[in-house]
């Protein structure tokens, strides 16, 4: 693990942000992209690929075990894949950086390889529960040896053949629903993931792209709630397609909640990706009354696209159902920046899973925003935020971003609507999904 160099950086009011902007490609489709090329026999083809350091992590990880991966002169990720079941045992451990999803996603996909792989990653990644993909994966075949029981460092060795598993989500999460796909791709058998709260179903979609059969049902047995059921019976061939990565809602949300906020502001977010269980921001911030329009909807990848026409409005605090969680899992620290500007008190709870991200996010936000003057109470499982009706926040810091780029970014967003600027205290980070942020928000907003 190399030292980490901070870079404090200022967020001062600008003025209005106009014009179209574009931002980088999805994160979670880029991980699946790299790593499903990889498994692939020949060429695969990627547009748009997020350039992030969490998507290098993974490209560098499938270089490890044996993927071709090179940039064309065009801007396209070319992969050559091993093929399931092809991937070569890492012979150094696979550094993960900040990434959960890389480390999540790969344990899994190399639990039904009979072979060691050792991962680590940075202070944050490293204080990140891993038992959620250990738990699943052992009932599979798989061994680890993990600091403390389940954080990385992690040594896994992995079963071949493997076990196949009917596995219910005991946590709403992509990640872990993932992993157990992943390793289906590789062992013999039905394996089946059972999930009561539906998450972002990229891999899914994904999968059937590089033809694998993905069976999607109801659990209709006696106890079964009609929960959705995925199944794939492995092992499985894939085959090589050509992609193309939509914008990142999780990244156009910082844009859209800057839009709303500052005075005068009407700007267009293009190709952003709008799958159903990724869009839960934007629905609550048009329920707060903000102005978002979706324009020319249309499908990228196989997954649904709009680019956004976002205004300046008057936001009012809402109650957030908890149920809609999911589908905004990353982007409540950015909400609460908005919830802070509106008129009346926004109330949100059920999000335990906010303080297991790369910082507790929980706390990180309530501290950071209280220091800029924003009115927060943080609860357990939420936060309460009285706004101040469209006042700027008093602002100051540096505020303390805990290696977590959507802290960083949530707060240059406050920045831009404060009274004397908002500072931070490590602006490094923001690379980790968001590479071109300071400049691609110095530009929209001039
Ligand atoms: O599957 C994915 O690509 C992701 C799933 C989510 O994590 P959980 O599965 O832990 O909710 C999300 O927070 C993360 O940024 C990306
Ligand atoms: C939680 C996040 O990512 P990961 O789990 O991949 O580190 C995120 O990007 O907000």
């Amino acid at each position: 693990m190399s030292a980490h160099r901070f870079s404090t950086h200022r967020f001062v009011p600008q003025g209005p942000l106009t014009g179209r902007i574009r931002v980088p490609g999805d994160k979670s489709i880029s991980h699946r992209a790299l790593m499903f090329a990889s498994l692939a026999i020949g060429e695969t083809l990627i547009d748009g690929l997020l350039e992030g350091e969490d998507v290098h992590a993974t490209a560098r990880a499938m270089q490890q075990m044996g993927a071709r991966i090179e940039k064309d002169e065009a801007g396209r990720w070319r992969v050559h894949g091993v093929g399931v079941g092809g991937l070569l045992e890492p012979a150094v451990p696979l550094e993960m950086g900040n990434s959960g999803t890389s480390t999540r996603l790969l344990m899994g996909l190399l639990a039904s390889h009979g072979f060691q792989a050792s991962f680590t990653g940075d202070a944050s990644l490293s204080a990140r529960p891993m038992a959620r993909v250990i738990a699943p994966l052992s009932q599979m075949g798989a061994s680890f040896t993990a600091r403390g029981g389940d954080r990385l460092p992690i040594l896994m060795e992995g079963a071949h053949p493997a076990v196949p598993i009917t596995y219910r989500l005991p946590v709403a999460s992509a990640q872990v629903k993932s992993a157990v796909l992943l390793a289906a791709l590789n062992t013999p058998g039905i394996t089946t993931v059972i999930e009561p709260v539906p998450t972002r179903d990229h891999t899914e979609r994904m999968l059937s792209a590089f033809g694998v059969d993905v069976t999607i049902g109801e659990d209709n047995t006696e106890d079964g709630d009609g929960a959705r059921t995925i199944a794939i019976h492995g092992p499985c061939d894939m085959t090589p397609c050509t992609l193309t990565v939509p914008g990142d809602p999780s990244s156009a949300a910082f844009f859209a909640v800057a839009a709303l906020l500052v005075p005068g502001s009407d700007l267009v977010i293009e190709n952003v990706g709008l799958n159903p269980t990724r869009d839960g921001i934007f629905r609550v911030l048009r329920a707060m009354g903000g102005s978002i329009e979706e324009l020319e909807c249309r499908e990228v990848g196989g997954e649904p696209v709009a680019d956004l026409r976002v205004r300046h409005s008057a936001l009012k605090g809402v109650e957030v159902d908890s149920a809609i969680a999911p589908s905004m899992i990353d982007e409540f620290p950015v909400l609460f920046v908005a919830a802070a500007l509106a008129e009346g008190r926004t109330v949100t709870s059920g999000l335990e899973e906010l303080r297991v991200k790369e910082s507790d996010r929980l706390a990180t936000m309530a501290a950071a925003l209280s220091a800029v003057g924003a009115g927060v109470e943080e609860r357990a499982d939420g936060l309460v935020i009285e706004g101040s009706a469209g006042r700027p926040l008093a602002g100051g810091g540096p505020v303390a971003t805990r290696l977590d780029h959507r802290i960083a970014m949530s707060m240059a967003v406050a920045g831009l609507a404060s009274t004397d600027g908002v500072a931070i205290d490590d602006a490094a980070p923001i690379a980790t999904s968001f590479p071109g942020f300071l400049k691609l928000l110095a530009r929209a907003a001039q």
